[in-house]
């Protein structure tokens, strides 16, 4: 928790970047309108570059672009009838496929190996990717956890797992903070209170109680992940069903977090107030949002993922009024994470005087 109270503030500092650029966009009467996915896509990018990587945001936007590709090659092609020999043909969408892999690939060795060479003099890092390397690469070098193809894989892990999903709790977040304005408001209200006008630190976030209860009915209604997948490890029943070892089941999180007989009656409405007295507590399960998955699998990222969201919504609501523009058209789209099809067009208004 002690790193991440120190990520905070790279957090912050790529937010106030951002915050700079909307400033220098705005016209004479203080306004601009910006497509907020977009800027989101960037900053997540731009501070999982950081934080894991500790590399330039250049480099780290490659591997960005080239990964986002491959994600969306991927995608297109899970709905068809799965022929397992299929991946192994060089079809123009595998050969495409395999470049992309091995491109990023290449650009991650690049910056492991960067590391690996100034270690004597810089160390290994104090960002996750050094922590990893620290973990898995022992001074003797004879005997190490992981192999150059498994931190590689590592990484990508972080990349993919930690911009997409935290972009698109930001999208969501602003989507609802601007169809919701008396809630802005208040969020407003208590971001000024615990942070005042300076930089929020991690221990004035973690005092964010309105915030977080925002954050965490955004990620009910609008799960970055909207499903994800188990194999049975062995025969077992679910729900009165048998399920053979070796199936795979798919858990629909979205679904089930629309459900009224787990949510009540009130199921599909807005109301954060239900994270009041916990998020244990807010459904009929202690373990009903899942949105970060549960159990030893459930993401490792969760907590980096809501201090990131309340350092950049709590900077925003800091210096912008904002609300949503008239070219918004609501089309959730499900491509491996939930984004709106057309973008978060947004008007945005200075608060400084
Ligand atoms: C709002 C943001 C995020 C959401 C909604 C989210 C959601 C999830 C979910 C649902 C899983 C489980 C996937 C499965 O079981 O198939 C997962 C796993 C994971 N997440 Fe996240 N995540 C977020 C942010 C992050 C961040 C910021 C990081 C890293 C810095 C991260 C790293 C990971 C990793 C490494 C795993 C795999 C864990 C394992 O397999 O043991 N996530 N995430």
């Amino acid at each position: 928790m002690d790193k991440l109270k120190m990520m905070t503030v790279t957090m912050s500092d790529c937010a106030g970047s951002m915050m700079s650029e909307w400033k220098a966009k705005m016209d004479k009467g203080g306004s601009v309108e910006i497509d907020l996915s977009h800027h989101f896509e960037e900053l997540t990018a731009d501070v999982i570059s950081h934080t894991a990587f500790g590399s330039s945001y250049e480099q780290g936007k490659k591997v960005f672009l080239a990964q986002r590709e491959l994600q969306f090659l991927a995608f297109s092609t899970v709905f068809n009838v799965q022929i397992p020999a299929f991946r192994y043909l060089p079809t123009e969408k595998n050969l495409k496929i395999w470049k992309l892999d091995k491109e990023v690939r290449t650009m991650l060795m690049n910056i492991i190996k960067g590391r690996l060479a100034t270690k004597d003099i810089m160390g290994y890092g104090n960002d996750l990717l050094g922590l990893m390397l620290e973990a898995c690469a022992p001074e003797d070098r004879q005997n190490p956890l992981l192999s150059m193809d498994e931190i590689i894989d590592e990484c990508k892990t972080f990349f993919f797992a930690g911009h997409d999903t935290s972009s698109h709790l930001l999208t969501w977040t602003m989507f609802l903070l601007s169809t919701h304005p008396k809630w802005q408001e208040k969020l407003r209200e208590e971001v000024l209170r615990e942070c005042g006008n300076g930089v929020p630190t991690g221990d004035m976030l973690n005092k964010l109680q309105l915030v977080n209860m925002f954050l965490l009915e955004t990620l009910r209604l609008y799960a970055p992940v909207s499903a994800i997948q188990r194999k049975a490890g062995s025969d077992l029943e679910v729900g009165g069903i048998k399920v053979p070892e070796g199936t795979v089941l798919t858990i629909p999180i979205a679904t089930i977090h629309r459900d009224k007989e787990v949510w009540g009656e009130d199921a599909n409405e807005f109301k954060p107030m239900r994270f009041e007295n916990g998020v244990t507590r807010a459904g009929k399960h202690p373990n009903a949002l899942l949105s970060f998955s549960s159990g030893p699998r459930s993401c490792i990222g969760q907590n980096f993922a809501m201090i990131e969201a309340k350092a950049v919504i709590a900077v925003i609501l800091q210096r912008f009024s904002f609300s949503l523009s008239p070219k918004y058209v609501h089309a959730p789209m499900d491509v491996i994470t939930l984004r709106p099809k057309f973008g978060l067009p947004m008007v945005l208004k200075s608060l400084e005087m």
